[in-house]
């Protein structure tokens, strides 16, 4: 406390905001990356909720968005929606495990945050050979 009674702090503290120069260890990054995904997914919902609503309208609804998944831009799209959601699940449950109260220490945590950003990504290779394949 200062004289006037108000908290007073050092001026010069080092800030750093720069995210590029922070080391982020693998918790930290499966947890950012499990909000973004998270955010993703509620826009994707937009795409996937339109397919499935064009597709069950009419017989010709169906046959247009079966067209649409023959190119690139819808493969990608569907890619892309598969992916974040295998991460946001396994991510996901990783969490909900962590709730129940494993995996909380330094290295456990580390360790199964690692691990499942590995099973992601071999989720995201095998959904990205089963839409192109
Ligand atoms: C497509 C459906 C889904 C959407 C749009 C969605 C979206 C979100 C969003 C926006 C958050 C908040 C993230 C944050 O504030 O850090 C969240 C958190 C969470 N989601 Fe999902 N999610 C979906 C499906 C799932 C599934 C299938 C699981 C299964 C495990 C799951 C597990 C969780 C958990 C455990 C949290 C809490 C994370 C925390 O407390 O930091 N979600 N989700």
């Amino acid at each position: 406390m200062g004289q006037d009674g108000q908290v007073t702090v050092k001026k010069q503290r080092p800030v750093n905001l720069d995210l590029t120069t922070i080391s982020m260890p693998a918790t930290a990054k499966a947890s950012i990356l499990h909000r973004v995904t998270g955010v993703a997914l509620f826009f994707a919902l937009t795409f996937v909720i339109w397919a499935w609503s064009e597709s069950l309208s009419s017989p010709e609804g169906f046959e247009f968005v079966r067209g649409l998944f023959t190119g690139f831009i819808a493969k990608f799209i569907a890619w892309g929606t598969v992916s974040v959601l295998a991460y946001h699940l396994i991510v996901g449950i990783r969490h909900m495990i962590q709730d129940m109260g494993h995996w909380e220490e330094l290295e456990s945590g580390n360790s199964s945050a690692i691990i499942a950003i590995s099973l992601s990504v071999i989720a995201a290779i095998l959904a990205g050979v089963w839409i192109w394949s």
